[in-house]
């Protein structure tokens, strides 16, 4: 790619990591290929694979309760993963040089527990460890908790800045004479670190959290930022560009927050292929009792009943908004209005309730052949639309097989590729700065 201002990072790399989700239905877990959600050969497949892509970091997501629709359980085709930090500390003991990043929240959590659990896989991991923060946006997790509850939006970043400063002051103040004292609204604690630095500095700080708050929490204190604009080139420009704001306005370089998007691929030999298995693809991953499931969010009821190859409900949603707390991503939305135009869709394109729910499903990642996905990956990280991908596989554990036996050898011929990974560490594969507290103290002894 030629060295021209309409380029503004003619050299930038792509980062890739790997999303393991462990529940919802981007991964197809009815293919008899599937592994099983909470089997470590599964992870150890995809983390080894992961990393014999070069990628810089396998992560997990957190769900410290099941979701529920009903007061019934509707986590779709698969229910139940394991804690993120002990999975990493099992990965760490097969892999090498792959980051392991644990999302954790800090509603729910200590700093002083999580400070240690999370500086230990550091340490045990030779500083491979990262900490994806987040604030979790339900009610219902928090009745597993003594506190009870939750926090409201805004509390719930006042919080998270309090949380992380604290668990930051405990990785710095290992060799301090004095314990660590950490104060604020919402929380007034003493502590003397137990894990000693580590080699990275300290675990690399992810965030995930997408409105006004939650990027400038990111802006203020992450390393990398893990969104959801992992599919649309000027909606992912336009994210990125506003965050890059948020973090100068924060008194850091532009480069200092790195943006990964999550995302997915289907690859195929031409771009025709690809396509029609994509549409295979999201066939797979809406299966029967998922349509209904879906449905069923929007009617407020169970439709369990219901024949997923017949009409929609011919009656209207029992409900008036869609639960705030029940694991809904059309939460808050207007039932009746959505089955209004669900049915007229229906109706107009001969479609059962699950063609319906298929038809409804929105557009996630890249879809054709590796050369022509591996241009567009390019196209995203050298117009600062991202600096890399988060890959959720919609099959686990080959499902990343062809992304590291063609897309990765033609990032590799484009440039945009490591081909060896050139530090341990995974600040290294970053290529991110010292921890930005490290900076700080640094400047202020100048
Ligand atoms: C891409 C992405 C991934 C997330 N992953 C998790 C997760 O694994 N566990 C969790 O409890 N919350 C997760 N969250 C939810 C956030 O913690 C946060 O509670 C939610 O996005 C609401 O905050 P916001 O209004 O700032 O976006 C995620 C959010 C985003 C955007």
């Amino acid at each position: 790619m030629p060295d021209t201002p309409d380029v503004p990072r003619p050299h930038a790399h792509v980062h890739l990591g790997v999303f393991f989700q462990g529940v919802n239905h981007t991964t197809i877990w009815s293919d008899p290929a599937s592994g099983s959600q909470t089997d470590f050969e599964t992870f150890r497949r995809v983390a080894q694979t992961a990393e014999r892509g070069l990628f810089d970091a396998f992560f997990l997501g957190e769900g410290l309760r099941l979701r529920e629709q009903n007061g019934r359980l509707h986590d779709l085709d698969v229910v139940g993963r394991p804690d993120a930090i002990t999975q990493l500390a099992a990965l760490a003991a097969v892999t090498t040089h792959i980051g392991l990043v644990a999302t954790q929240n800090v509603t729910y959590n200590d700093p002083a527990d999580l400070a240690r659990r999370l500086a230990s896989l550091d340490v045990l991991s030779g500083g491979r460890a990262a900490w994806n923060i987040v604030t979790t946006d339900n009610a219902w997790t928090g009745e597993n908790f003594r506190r009870g509850g939750w926090l409201d939006h805004s509390q719930r970043y006042t919080r998270a800045a309090e949380f992380v400063r604290a668990v930051q002051a405990i990785w710095d103040g290992w060799d301090a004479p004095e314990p660590v004292r950490a104060t604020g609204g919402t929380l007034d604690i003493e502590v003397t670190p137990t894990v000693p630095r580590t080699a990275q500095g300290h675990p690399v700080l992810f965030q995930a959290g997408d409105s006004p708050d939650g990027r400038d929490f990111a802006a203020g204190h992450a390393e990398v930022i893990f969104s959801a604009h992992g599919t649309d080139f000027d909606d992912a420009l336009a994210f990125a560009t506003d965050v890059r704001a948020r973090t100068v306005a924060a008194g850091r370089p532009e480069d200092d927050l790195k943006i990964l998007p999550g995302t997915q691929f289907v690859l195929a030999a031409t771009d025709a292929e690809a396509r029609d298995k994509a549409r295979w693809v999201k066939e797979q991953q809406v299966t029967p009792a998922t349509a209904l499931s879906l449905l069923g969010q929007v009617w407020g009821e169970d439709l369990s009943h219901y024949d997923p190859d017949g009409p929609l409900p011919a009656h209207d949603p029992v409900i008036e908004v869609i639960g705030e707390t029940r694991g809904s991503p059309r939460r808050g939305k207007r039932p009746h209005e959505i089955a209004q135009a669900w049915r007229a869709r229906a109706e107009a394109e001969h479609l059962t309730i699950r063609q319906l729910v298929i038809a409804q499903e929105r557009e996630r990642g890249f879809v054709g052949s590796p050369s022509t996905v591996a241009d567009e990956l390019v196209r995203w990280v050298r117009h600062g639309a991202s600096d890399g991908f988060n890959i959720t596989p919609w099959l686990v554990p080959s499902g990343l097989d062809d992304v590291v036996d063609l897309l990765v050898p033609a990032l590799q011929e484009r440039g945009a590729y490591r081909t060896a990974y050139t530090g341990t560490t995974l600040r290294e594969h970053l290529g991110l700065r010292a921890p930005l507290t490290h900076r700080v103290a640094a400047a202020a002894q100048v």
